[in-house]
Order: structure tokens, then C-alpha cells, then sequence
């Protein structure tokens, strides 16, 4: 499982070694660049002005038929399942179900996303530099500023009180951390630093509904009579010039059993490759309330998301924003203009 987004790469290639492999071309080809505003050292985000977006697969509404029968797209027969469900004749265990939320449950997912799952003992990646921090969101929300968090790294088994207070870090706003908020994790946690589950972390069990969920969803990548176990999940947070690095998710024991990817938040692209990253990915549009099922096969194929498109005309989230009016929830409108979320959800053993 690493990629540029947790802070590690997978494969020992040098950056340009990287440069060379059709992964990282597709990654390059459809990235957001910095560049600095005119007159300032600031740097911001800007679209390449040749972005062609051609062959990107739509498994929404504008389905083009012919870029669809040159990739592959196939319709997966699902005679107990409700709703459209789409494949890739060159990628068995990938499937695709467009709009398999509700805009209710989309909203449902985004709350959950923010406020509860970032919550102690789930780690997110302010943990190993923080420590455990409760109620961000709400406290982001309220403006307020941290003053006692702790400095793990700082810490050096002492209890004198010079060691004590440099084990705190200084205040900080909680907006701060809440833009810095790249991942959190659900049910059994992942120790980035070992690269594997951690069972003596402490953890609670996915939430009842995020269950219920992705074993329903799960069931076009399932043999007949087998149930999906979730057992973990990472929530993604991207802002917009952030992006996930190729990889693949290696850490589980049965890759026949499906990873469930749920989409929230702003449209993004979806890089789906090869067993090698000299494989060229194909590109697609993910949008809020998708769901992605990588399964067998599709398993060992690298992935990553290289684009966010988080603006107004691009992002396609119109409908989901009207559901956020009240004034109390102003904050989650303002956070999620701006921001994909995606749920992840895996079996582990
Ligand atoms: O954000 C996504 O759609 C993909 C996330 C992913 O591949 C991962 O977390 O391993
Ligand atoms: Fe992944």
C-alpha cells in the first residue's frame, strides 16, 4: 500500500526512473501544476493549458461509445444486484457502479468523514506528530486553537519539566490542522512505519452502516454464497492540488476479495494500470457517490488519483451542496467545494 499521498514509495525506482513509465506519463499528463502569481513568491495551482481529457472514460452520463468499445467497457450481468454495473474486458475483478449512493447517503458519508472517523483510537496522519486529537473538525469549526497537544516527537522519557513542556507542541489553529488532514483510519490501523495491520493498536470495530454498505456493494465482486468481511478502512482527504501517487494495495492477505472505493466530494480521475507501471493506465472519472470494487486481478494493477477538479464547473457537485444549507453545517459546504473524500474498505485476513 504506499503511494506519494502517505509520505512513501513503494518501488526503489529513482524519480527518474519514474518519469520514464507510462504510469507516470498518464500522472503527468493530467496533474494540476504550481506556478507563482505574478508579482508574489506565492505559488498556485494552474491547469496545463493543453489538458486534453479525450480519453477519459465517463461511466456517468455522456457515455462515449466509441472511446468505451476502444477500452473495453463491458456491461457485468448482476442478476441480484440493483443498479448498472460496468467492467473492463482487459481488467477482470474491476467494476465499476456509477452512482451507487444516494445524494442522502453521500451526505450521510461526508459527515461521518469529518467528524467522526478522524476520532481517537482511529490514527490519522497528524497522529505520529500530534498525538491523539479529538473533536478537529468541530473544533475547526468553532475557530478554536489547540494549546496542549502533545510532541511525541519530542519525547524523551523524562519526566523533568524543561522534557514535559517541549514534549507540547506550541498552539495551533485547528483550521491548520484540519487542511493538513491527509488520511484517517478505520477499524484495524495500519502502522505506516512497519507497512502492515497493526492488531495491538487499539481500535473499534467499522461502524455497522459502513458494513452493511460494503458488503452490499461488494457483491459483484463476490462468489456466489461468499460474504465480503470489512475489516479496515482509510478515508482519503484531498484538497485541491492534492493527489495519490501509483500503487497497490498489497497488505491484505486474499486479494480475491474486493477492495470497496466509495467516491465523495469534488470529481477527480481515477488511473487505473497494469501489473508493471509500463503498463498505460486508463483514465476515468470518478464523481461523488461512485463506487470502485478492485478485485483478483485487478488487485495487483497499479492505481492512483492524479486530478481533483474542484471548480465549480468542473466538480459536479451541485446537487450534493444544496443538501448543506443550514448554517450549522456552512462549515462541511465550505470544506467539501474544495475537497474529494474517498472510503476505502478492505478485508483484511
Ligand atoms: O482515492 C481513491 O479513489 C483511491 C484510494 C486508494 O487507492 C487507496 O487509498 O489505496
Ligand atoms: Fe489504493
Amino acid at each position: 500500500m504506499a503511494a506519494s499521498v502517505y509520505g512513501a514509495e513503494t518501488s526503489a525506482a529513482t524519480a527518474a526512473d519514474l518519469e520514464r513509465t507510462a504510469f507516470r506519463r498518464a500522472e503527468k499528463k493530467y496533474k494540476l501544476y504550481k506556478a507563482p502569481l505574478p508579482k508574489s513568491r506565492k505559488m498556485i495551482s494552474v491547469t496545463k493549458s493543453t489538458l486534453d481529457l479525450a480519453e477519459v472514460i465517463d461511466f456517468g452520463t455522456e457515455i462515449n461509445e466509441t472511446l468505451h468499445h476502444q477500452i473495453g467497457v463491458i456491461k457485468v450481468d448482476c442478476p441480484d444486484f440493483d443498479r448498472p454495473v460496468f467492467g473492463l474486458s482487459d481488467h477482470p475483478g474491476f467494476y465499476f457502479i456509477p452512482s451507487a449512493l444516494s445524494i442522502e447517503e453521500q451526505c450521510h458519508w461526508i459527515r461521518e468523514s469529518l467528524q467522526s472517523f478522524p476520532q481517537p483510537p482511529n490514527r490519522t496522519n497528524l497522529t505520529p506528530f500530534y498525538g491523539p486529537i479529538y473533536d478537529l473538525f468541530d473544533a475547526a469549526k468553532r475557530q478554536e486553537v489547540f494549546s496542549n497537544l502533545e510532541n511525541p516527537g519530542n519525547y524523551q522519557g523524562d519526566s523533568q519539566k524543561e522534557t514535559m513542556d517541549s514534549c507540547k507542541h506550541p498552539p495551533i489553529p485547528a483550521t491548520k490542522l484540519l487542511r493538513k488532514l491527509r488520511w484517517s483510519t478505520l477499524g484495524l490501523q495500519f502502522d505506516w512505519s512497519m507497512r502492515n495491520y497493526n492488531v495491538s493498536l487499539p481500535h473499534t470495530k467499522i461502524p455497522e452502516g459502513l458494513c452493511k454498505l460494503a458488503k452490499k456493494m461488494a457483491s459483484p465482486a463476490m462468489s456466489k454464497g461468499e460474504e465480503f468481511r470489512p475489516e479496515a478502512a482509510i478515508v482519503n482527504y484531498y484538497g485541491p492540488s492534492d493527489m495519490l501517487g501509483g500503487h497497490v494495495d498489497d497488505m491484505e492477505a486474499d486479494w480475491s476479495r474486493p477492495i470497496v472505493s466509495i467516491s465523495l466530494g469534488c470529481k477527480a480521475i481515477f488511473l487505473l494500470g497494469g501489473k508493471t507501471r509500463e503498463d498505460a493506465p486508463i483514465a476515468m472519472y470518478v464523481r461523488s457517490g461512485d463506487i470502485v470494487l478492485m478485485a483478483g486481478e485487478a488487485r495487483e494493477c497499479f492505481h492512483g488519483v492524479p486530478r481533483i477538479f474542484t471548480n465549480e464547473e468542473s466538480a459536479e457537485i451541485d446537487s450534493l451542496i444544496t443538501q448543506f444549507t443550514s448554517k450549522d453545517e456552512k462549515f462541511i459546504l465550505d470544506y467539501i467545494r474544495n475537497s474529494r473524500i474517498n472510503i476505502n474498505i478492505r478485508q483484511v485476513n
